[in-house]
C-alpha cells in the first residue's frame, strides 16, 4: 500500500530538481510500487489534480482552518479518496458546516507535509500542465511501454488517471483502444514560433500557409444530428454557439470532427475584437453579432478516424465536407505567394499566419514544429503572480502586475518583470476584484494571487537582468489583454523570454 506521505515526498522531490530525468525517475518509481486500484487516485495526486474534480471547497474555507497535524503519516491513497468522494457529496442545507467538519476530520489524520499538500491541493496550486508531459514519460516508464502510446491515450482521453491506469494494468493493447469518440473533445493541436515566415517555410519540404485569425478556437464534433461545440480548453459551449450549431448540422456528413478558429465579424467582414468573441462562450442570452466558423483541420469523418493520416488527406477531408468555411490560406506557396498572404493577413487585421507541414499527423496537446505560427511583433502570454495598490488616480485598485514566465520543467512560474501600462479602467476594477479572490497572502503593498490568469503583454524586447531569478527582464511591458482561454500551462515558457534576448 502507498501512503499520502510517499506523494507527498515524491512530489516536494520532482519540485526540488529542474533535472526532467530525475522527475521522470522519481514519479515512475512510485507508480510502479501502486496497487491497480491506487493508480487513479494516486497519478491525479502527483499531477496535482484533486481526484475526480472539484470539490467545492473555497480558498477561505481552507484558510480558515487550524487544525493539529497527526504525528505518523497513515493516511493511504484509498484514505484520501474516500475522503475526498464524501466531500464531493455533501450537499443541501448545511453544507456548508459539513463540508468544514468532513475537512477538518481529514486534516486532522494528516501530518503536518501531508496537510501542506492537501491545501494546496485543493487550492488547485498544485495543478502544473507543465508536469503532464513529465507525468507522460514517467507512466511509459514505469509500464515499460512507448511514450508515444502514453501520449496518444492522454491526447484522446484529456486524462492523465484513465490513462496511467490502462497503461500499467493493460500495457500497449490496453492504450491502443483508446480512440477518437464522437462527443469527446480532444486537447487541440498547437504552434509554435518561428522568428520570420522564410525560416518556417524553409523547414518544410510542402506547407499549408494560412490566416492566424485573431478569435477563439472551437473543435465541433457532429453525429448524425447531434452537435457539440468545444473550446480549447475542452469547455463545451453547445448552448452559446447556436449559429454555429445550426451551421454543422447543415454539412453534407453523417458524423464530422472538425477543428478551426471563431470570429465575430463586424458589417465590413472585420473582425471585431476578441473579447466580444470570448464573451459569446459565457453569455447565456442570444447576441447582436453573429460568429463564424473559419475550420483548419477535420479530425474525423463519416465513421473514420483521420488523426494519424498527414494534414494533406485531413485537408482533403476537410475540403469534401466544409469547403466553403475553410480558413483562408495557400497550399504549397511559393515564397513570394507566402509573402503576400502574411500581409494580406495583417492587412485584414488577423495576427499573422500559421505554416503546417503537409505530411504531419495531428499530434494533440503538442506544441511541435509541424505548426509554427509567424506574427510581426513581441507578444508574450504571461502569468499574474501578484499585483500592487496603486496611487492616485488608482488608489484603492491592484495595479501594477508581477509577471512570470513558465518553467518548461514544471516548477512555479519565473518572474521577468512587472508592469501597470495598458490597463484601462475596466480592467482596472475587474482585476482587483479577482485577485482580491484568488489571494493568497501578501503585505499592504503587494497581493500574491494563485498563479493561473494569463495576461498577454506587447513589449519591445528583453534584457539579461540580475534582479529576477530568470536572469531577464522585460522591456516597455504593457497589458494587450487576459486570456481566459488560456491556462497558466500554456503561459510561454521562460526559454521563449530567454530566447528574445537575441532579437533585442
Ligand atoms: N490557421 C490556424 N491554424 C491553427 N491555429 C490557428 C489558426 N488561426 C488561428 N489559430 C489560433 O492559434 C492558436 C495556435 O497558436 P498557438 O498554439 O501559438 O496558440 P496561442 O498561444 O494562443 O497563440 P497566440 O498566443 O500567439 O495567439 C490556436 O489555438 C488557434 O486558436
Amino acid at each position: 500500500m502507498v501512503l499520502l506521505s510517499d506523494v507527498v515526498a515524491v512530489s516536494a522531490e520532482v519540485a526540488a530538481t529542474s533535472s526532467r530525468k530525475a522527475k521522470t525517475t522519481a514519479l515512475a518509481g512510485l507508480l510502479r510500487r501502486l496497487e491497480p486500484q491506487e493508480v487513479a487516485t494516486a497519478t491525479a495526486l502527483l499531477a496535482g489534480e484533486l481526484p475526480g474534480g472539484r470539490a467545492g471547497v473555497g480558498w477561505s474555507t481552507l484558510a480558515s482552518l487550524q487544525v493539529a497535524p497527526a504525528s505518523e503519516p497513515t493516511l493511504g491513497i484509498g484514505d484520501v479518496d474516500a475522503a475526498i468522494g464524501e466531500l464531493r457529496a455533501i450537499s443541501g442545507s448545511g453544507s456548508g458546516q459539513r463540508r468544514t467538519a468532513a475537512l477538518t476530520a481529514l486534516l486532522g489524520r494528516a501530518t503536518e507535509g501531508e496537510q501542506w499538500f492537501l491545501v494546496r491541493l485543493f487550492g488547485g496550486e498544485l495543478r502544473q500542465g507543465a508536469l503532464e508531459g513529465v507525468m507522460v514519460e514517467a507512466i511509459a516508464s514505469a509500464a515499460e511501454v512507448r511514450t508515444e502510446s502514453v501520449r496518444r491515450a492522454f491526447m484522446l482521453s484529456g486524462r492523465l488517471p484513465a490513462t496511467a491506469g490502462a497503461a500499467l494494468s493493460g500495457g500497449e493493447p490496453a492504450l491502443a483502444e483508446f480512440h477518437l469518440e464522437l462527443g469527446r473533445p480532444i486537447r487541440p493541436m498547437l504552434a509554435s514560433p518561428a522568428e520570420t515566415l522564410d525560416a518556417a517555410l524553409s523547414e518544410s519540404d510542402g506547407c499549408s500557409v494560412e490566416y492566424k485569425l485573431d478569435g477563439a478556437r472551437i473543435q465541433v464534433h457532429r453525429d448524425g444530428d447531434e452537435v457539440h461545440v468545444y473550446t480549447r480548453t475542452l469547455r463545451e459551449i453547445t448552448r452559446n454557439v447556436g449559429e454555429l450549431v445550426e451551421l454543422v448540422r447543415g454539412l453534407d456528413c453523417r458524423s464530422v470532427v472538425l477543428d478551426g478558429e471563431t470570429l465575430a465579424l463586424d458589417d465590413a467582414g472585420r473582425p471585431r475584437p476578441f473579447q466580444e468573441t470570448m464573451a459569446r462562450f459565457g453569455a447565456q442570452e442570444q447576441r447582436a453579432e453573429l460568429l463564424h466558423p473559419y475550420f483548419f483541420d477535420c479530425l474525423h469523418l463519416d465513421g473514420t478516424d483521420l488523426l494519424d493520416l498527414p494534414l494533406r488527406d485531413r485537408l482533403k477531408a476537410l475540403e469534401q465536407v466544409a469547403g466553403e468555411h475553410r480558413i483562408p490560406g495557400v497550399l504549397r506557396p511559393t515564397p513570394d505567394n507566402a509573402a503576400a498572404l502574411f500581409d494580406e493577413a495583417l492587412a485584414h487585421g488577423h495576427e499573422g499566419v500559421v505554416v503546417k507541414d503537409l505530411t504531419s499527423p495531428y499530434a494533440a496537446g503538442r506544441r511541435g514544429k509541424a505548426w509554427r505560427k509567424v506574427k510581426p511583433e513581441h507578444t508574450l502570454d504571461l502569468v499574474v503572480l501578484a499585483a500592487e495598490w496603486g496611487h492616485g488616480r488608482r488608489s484603492g485598485y491592484l495595479s501594477n502586475l508581477h509577471l512570470g514566465a513558465r518553467d518548461p520543467d514544471g516548477g512555479p512560474p519565473i518572474m521577468v518583470g512587472k508592469t501597470f501600462k495598458g490597463l484601462t479602467d475596466e480592467l482596472l476594477a475587474w482585476q482587483t476584484t479577482e485577485f482580491q479572490q484568488r489571494a493568497t497572502g501578501g503585505d499592504s503593498w503587494t497581493v500574491h494571487v494563485v498563479p493561473e490568469l494569463v495576461v498577454e503583454i506587447e513589449l519591445d524586447g528583453v534584457q539579461t537582468s540580475s534582479r529576477y531569478p530568470g536572469g531577464v527582464a522585460l522591456r516597455f511591458a504593457r497589458v494587450l489583454r487576459y486570456r481566459p482561454d488560456k491556462e497558466a500551462a500554456e503561459a510561454d515558457t521562460i526559454e521563449a523570454v530567454r530566447g528574445m534576448l537575441r532579437g533585442g
